[in-house]
């Protein structure tokens, strides 16, 4: 018998930063959603616990695989449910890649709370959400949004350091576009570069809210603060981001610390027109896909 699940990609509809903690962290303010386009994470029992990661035909990208399997974040996840359960569990891991990694779309942090879930549900341990979260919380701040995701909880305000979620209302799914510019944006960096460029930021929790308050959502309203830093971090990306808006002549917009861009289409039908543009004109890998509305 074997288990699969779809582990998705998020976005940040709303990033709202403001300045370090003491300890380094930065509080936020974020509307989270996740989207249809995932990587896909297989559970079977076998004599001892393996992973086998590959990136399926279909990535966004070309990648390769190049972290350790000790520091893969579902490897992670497993070692930590040992700990918890106090014996290691017998379960081969496969996990088939499409999104990229270092890419603002939380894919390993979804892979880790995939197996969280799934896990949990194939061994019938019988955690808890909150058990679940607390895992979540340790391998990454990402992480407990995507366990909301995974239990029919796929749109969230992030607060706190974006562990503290409450549902946010989304009833009509938004047809997108990713983009991959071809160029990874690692989060630690792309924080620092907000810090010079943004000595006394503070979180602006009523701008998150009103963007969640206002859908449907225009093609021009999500916001990010790591935008610009991202761009600062990584001039190529900036000028990828002015090529592609040259070419579709609408808002491209950035996910997380980046470096994935995105597009909001009218529907799906102008999403697949907008990833064939960009593949065409631009030879940048696009791919169309949806938020996940509430359940
Ligand atoms: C940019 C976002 O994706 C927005 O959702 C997240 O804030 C990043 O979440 P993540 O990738 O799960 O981040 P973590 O793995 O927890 O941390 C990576 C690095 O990002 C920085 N970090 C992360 C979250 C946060 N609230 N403040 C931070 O300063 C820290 O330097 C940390 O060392
Ligand atoms: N299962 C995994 N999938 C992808 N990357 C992983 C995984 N496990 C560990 N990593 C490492 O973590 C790094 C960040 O991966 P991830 O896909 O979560 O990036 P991200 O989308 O930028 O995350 P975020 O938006 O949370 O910053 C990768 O560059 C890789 O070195």
């Amino acid at each position: 018998m074997t288990l699969t699940r779809a582990s998705p990609a998020k976005l940040n509809l709303a990033l709202s930063v403001g300045a370090p903690d003491a300890n380094g962290y930065h509080p936020l303010a974020s509307w989270m959603v996740a989207t249809e386009f995932h990587d896909t994470l297989t559970l079977e029992h076998a004599d001892r616990p393996s992973l086998d990661v590959r990136f399926a035909s279909d990535a966004l990208g070309q990648h390769t695989v190049d972290w350790p399997s000790d520091k893969d974040l579902t490897w992670r996840a497993l070692l930590l449910l040992a700990q918890h359960t106090g014996h290691q569990h017998p379960l081969r891991i496969t996990v088939e890649k499409r999104i990229p990694p270092g890419g603002g779309l939380g894919g390993g942090s979804g892979n880790a709370a995939t197996l969280l879930v799934a896990a949990n549900q194939y061994l019938d341990l019988k955690l808890s959400d909150t058990t679940l979260k607390s895992h979540a919380a340790q391998l990454g701040s990402d992480v407990p949004f995507f366990i909301d995701a995974l239990q029919g909880r796929p749109s969230c305000l992030a607060t706190g350091y974006g562990e503290q979620l409450t549902p946010a209302p989304h009833p009509h799914p938004l047809s997108l576009v990713l983009i991959w510019p071809g160029i990874g944006a690692p989060t630690g960096p792309v924080y620092k570069t907000f810090d010079q460029l943004n000595p006394n930021a503070a979180v602006n929790l009523p701008a998150v809210r009103n963007l969640i308050n206002s859908q449907p959502l225009g093609h021009d309203q999500p916001f990010n603060d790591l935008a610009r830093p991202a761009m600062h971090a990584q001039p190529a990306l900036r000028d990828q981001h002015q090529r592609i808006t040259n070419c579709i002549e609408r808002p491209v917009h950035i996910t997380g610390s980046g470096s994935t861009l995105y597009v909001i289409a009218r529907d799906d039908s102008e999403a697949h027109t907008i990833a064939t543009q960009i593949t065409d004109r631009l030879k940048l890998d696009a791919v169309a896909t949806k938020t996940l509305a509430d359940q």
